[in-house]
């Protein structure tokens, strides 16, 4: 057996890090995530003026149900999109004005049908530059709360910050969804705020969240499940390979675990127990269809590994992984194809034929630069590819740090020990 350590995970860092802030009292996050995206998250509390403290192991955060201290701040949010998104509205239940803005890749990204519905619950917040896009600029006054319409097919982050913001507004508020995608991602923020002390009740559409703040807690991050994703995976493509990532069972909060199941489908022998979790290659994989709106994050590890499947793999049902680090579809397609890989898109889909080409022209035989796009599910997914195939390498490597900075590390690691 080879037992994998996986970081945190970065979706449960980032809510626990709003709900720290927001909380009364101290909280301990144990075993966060620390990547790019979430130390950019815990640097922006620290420009907001919260008191963030961070040791290897633990994050400590005095919380302030009151909002920021710091009455004008300016916040950078790099390239995450949780950052991007659940600043601005934790800050617009304070007093002061904020300015926030991102990377260039996260400048393309969209967040429009969430500072409209800011500004429907009253809130005034100002795009400098391109309407619906950072940077921005949140003059906060508190929220009073009430109902709003939210169109989040695009992005759950939309719906998963206005219910983080709900009990920091003074009566509450009634999110009603139109259009909802990526729906365990909001699980996990009904569960955590749980954890922190706040029931969110759904009615059908509409989500019901009561003012009254937030409890500060201790609350231990789960390993990342989207990351676990490439061990399960290289594993699966290898025969007699077993991965199992210790800390993520039966009873995890992430959706992604999910992807295991792909992978069982395809023919790999999957075990997931109380609390842990063990994929097993068997040297069958076979093509399917699947339907990945709920995973999406997961598209292009499968999308990677697809050509050594015995039949074709077809992705259905994943539109908005054309707005994440890049358009997701049409780099799994470029770099599908750089490898001489049969495969076509549509709008919302990506369909794969078996087989790597033997050559690619350039005498290398299968040998290919991937391209990144800056975007570290890219690289980091085609990485499993290269366990099949010789001589892959990357034009920018490094984009990894969003996540999970020491993966190459790790998976070269793994590498040594499947093959
Ligand atoms: O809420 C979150 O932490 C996330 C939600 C998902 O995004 P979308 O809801 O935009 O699909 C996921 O892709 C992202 O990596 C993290
Ligand atoms: C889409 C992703 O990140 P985010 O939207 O949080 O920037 C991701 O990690 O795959």
């Amino acid at each position: 057996m080879t037992a994998v350590a996986i970081p945190g995970s970065k979706s449960i860092t980032a809510r626990a890090l709003f709900l720290a802030a927001a909380a009364d009292g101290v909280t301990t996050l144990v075993r966060p995530l620390r990547s790019d995206d979430t130390e950019g998250f815990a640097e922006g509390l620290v420009r907001l003026g919260y008191r963030v403290g961070r040791t290897p192991d633990a994050w400590q955060v005095d919380g302030r149900p009151q909002g920021p201290s710091a009455t004008e701040a300016d916040v950078y949010c790099r390239d995450g999109a949780t950052t991007a998104r659940f600043l601005p509205t934790l800050v617009a239940a304070g007093h002061g004005t904020y300015r926030f803005d991102a990377s260039p890749q996260m400048r393309r990204r969209p967040l429009l049908p969430l500072t409209r519905a800011l500004r429907d619950l009253g809130v005034d917040l100002r795009h400098e530059e391109a309407e619906g896009h950072h940077p921005l600029t949140v003059r906060a006054a508190g929220v009073e709360g009430g109902e709003v319409v939210l169109d989040a097919g695009q992005s759950s982050q939309y719906l998963t910050a206005l219910l983080l913001l709900g009990p920091l507004t003074r009566t509450g508020l009634r999110i009603r969804v139109t259009d909802l995608v990526s729906v365990p991602y909001v699980e996990i923020t009904i569960a955590m705020m749980r954890a922190f002390g706040v029931e969110v009740e759904r009615d059908g559409d509409v989500f019901v969240v009561p003012p009254g703040g937030y409890r500060a807690t201790t609350y231990a991050i789960e390993p990342d499940a989207s990351t676990s994703s490439y061990f399960f995976a290289a594993a699966a493509v290898t025969p007699g390979g077993e991965v199992t990532v210790p800390g993520l069972g039966a009873g995890a909060l992430q959706g992604d675990l999910g992807f295991v199941d792909v992978l069982r489908r395809m023919g790999a022998e999957v075990s997931v127990g109380p609390d842990a979790t063990t994929v097993r290659g068997t040297g069958e994989l076979r093509g399917l269809t699947v339907n990945m709106r709920d995973i999406s994050d997961t598209m292009p590890t499968l999308a990677a590994i697809a050509p050594f499947a015995s039949g074709p793999v077809r992705i259905e049902d994943v539109a908005n992984t054309r707005v994440k680090e890049c358009d997701r579809l049409e780099a799994c397609a470029e770099n599908l194809r750089r490898l001489g890989v049969e495969v076509s898109t549509g709008p919302d889909w990506i369909e794969i034929r078996p087989g790597v080409a033997s050559g690619n022209g350039n005498g290398n035989g299968n040998a290919a630069e991937i391209k990144s796009y800056g975007d570290h599910r890219i690289v980091m997914s085609f990485a499993v590819t290269g366990l099949r195939v010789l001589g892959i390498s990357f034009d920018d490597p490094g984009c990894v740090r969003k996540t999970f900075p020491g993966f190459h590390e790790a998976f070269a690691g793994l590498r040594g020990r499947l093959l």
